[in-house]
C-alpha cells in the first residue's frame, strides 16, 4: 500500500510509527510538513520520503492522509485539489478533530472517497483505538485499506453516524491526555507521601496498567471491580469518598462534555459556508 501523509507532527508520527516496516514498507509511506527537522527524525527513523510541499509524489498513492491540525484543512485542502487523481480516486483519510467531511469534500472540489476516522497516541506502541466513518463515496476495497491502516496500530470502531466522532474524540481521542493527568496526580501524591519519584511512577503506571487490564479481561462491571477494592471503612472507602465529596467523577464527565463541545464547535467554526 503506497501511502502519503499531510501533517507529520504528533499523531502522524505515532501513526508512521506503528505502520512502517508493518502494513507497508517505510519507502512506500511519503511525508509533507514544513518543519525539516521532524521530517529529517521520520527518514531516519523510518525510511520514508519526506518534501516541505504536496508535489508530484502523491500521484499513484492509495490512501492521503490528512494529519494537519483542524484550523489548517481548508488550506491543504485547497493545496492539494490540482493534485488529485480524478480518474483513480485515492481515499483521503482525516484525522482532524471536528472537520466534517461534507466540507472537506467541497474544499475537495466535491471528493467522494472520504472516511473521517479519530485515532490516539498509543498508535505509537500498536495500542491505540480509533473511530471511524466512511462517507458514501468509499469503496468496498478503500474502507478495508483505511481499517488495515489503522488496524496496524490497534482497534478500529466503526461509526454508521458522523455526529459519533465528536463523543470518540471526547472519549478516545483525548482520552490519553485524561489518563496521564491521572498518573501525574498519582505521581504527585506519592511524591507528597513520601515515595520516590522512581518509586511513585512504578506504583502508579503498574497500578493503571494492572486495573485497565483486569477490567478488560473481566466480564464483571468495572463498578464491581471497584467495590472489590473498596473495604467497608478501609483506605480505598477513604479516597472514593474523598474523591466524590469534591465532586471527581462529575468532573470528569463534564470534561468529557466539553471536549465534544469543543469538537462540535470545530465543525461549526472552520466548516463554514462554501
Ligand atoms: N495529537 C493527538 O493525540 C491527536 C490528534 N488528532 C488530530 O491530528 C491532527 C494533527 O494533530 P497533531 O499531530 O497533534 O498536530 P501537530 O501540530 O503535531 O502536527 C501537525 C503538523 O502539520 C504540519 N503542517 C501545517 N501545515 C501544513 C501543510 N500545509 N502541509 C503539510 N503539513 C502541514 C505542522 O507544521 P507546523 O507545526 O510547522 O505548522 C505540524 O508539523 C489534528 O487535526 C488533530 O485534531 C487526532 C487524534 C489524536
Ligand atoms: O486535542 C485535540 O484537539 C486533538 C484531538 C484529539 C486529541 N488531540
Amino acid at each position: 500500500m503506497k501511502i502519503a501523509f499531510i501533517g507529520g507532527g504528533n499523531m502522524a508520527s505515532a501513526l508512521i510509527a506503528g505502520l512502517a516496516g508493518k502494513l507497508t514498507a517505510g519507502a512506500n509511506i511519503h511525508v509533507v510538513d514544513p518543519n525539516g527537522a521532524a521530517l529529517e527524525q521520520l527518514r531516519s527513523k523510518f525510511g520514508v520520503s519526506t518534501a516541505s510541499a504536496a508535489g508530484a509524489e502523491l500521484a499513484g498513492r492509495d490512501v492521503i492522509v490528512l494529519a494537519v491540525k483542524p484550523q489548517s484543512m481548508r488550506e491543504v485542502a485547497a493545496q492539494l485539489l490540482p493534485l488529485l487523481d480524478k480518474t483513480t480516486p485515492p481515499l483521503v483519510l482525516s484525522i482532524a478533530a471536528g472537520i466534517r467531511a461534507a466540507d472537506l469534500s467541497r474544499w475537495l472540489g466535491g471528493y467522494g472517497a472520504i472516511v473521517r476516522c479519530m485515532p490516539n497516541t498509543p498508535a505509537l506502541i500498536g495500542q491505540g483505538i480509533t473511530g471511524m466513518v466512511a462517507t458514501a463515496g468509499v469503496s468496498a476495497a478503500q474502507k478495508d485499506a483505511a481499517d488495515a491502516i489503522l488496524k496496524a496500530v490497534g482497534q478500529t470502531v466503526w461509526l454508521d453516524d458522523e455526529a459519533q466522532i465528536d463523543p470518540v474524540t471526547a472519549v478516545s481521542g483525548s482520552g490519553p491526555a485524561y489518563v496521564f493527568y491521572f498518573i501525574e496526580a498519582m505521581q504527585q501524591a506519592a511524591a507528597e507521601l513520601g515515595l520516590s519519584a522512581e518509586q511513585g511512577k512504578q506504583l502508579a503506571l503498574a497500578t493503571f496498567t494492572g486495573a485497565a487490564q483486569l477490567a478488560a479481561q473481566s466480564d464483571e462491571p468495572v463498578s464491581l471491580l471497584r467495590e472489590r477494592v473498596t473495604s467497608k471503612g478501609g483506605t480505598t472507602y477513604a479516597a472514593l469518598t474523598s474523591m466524590e465529596a469534591s465532586g471527581v467523577k462529575a468532573a470528569i464527565v463534564t470534561a468529557v462534555k466539553a471536549a465534544a463541545q469543543r469538537g462540535k464547535e470545530l465543525g461549526d467554526e472552520l466548516g463554514g459556508a462554501a
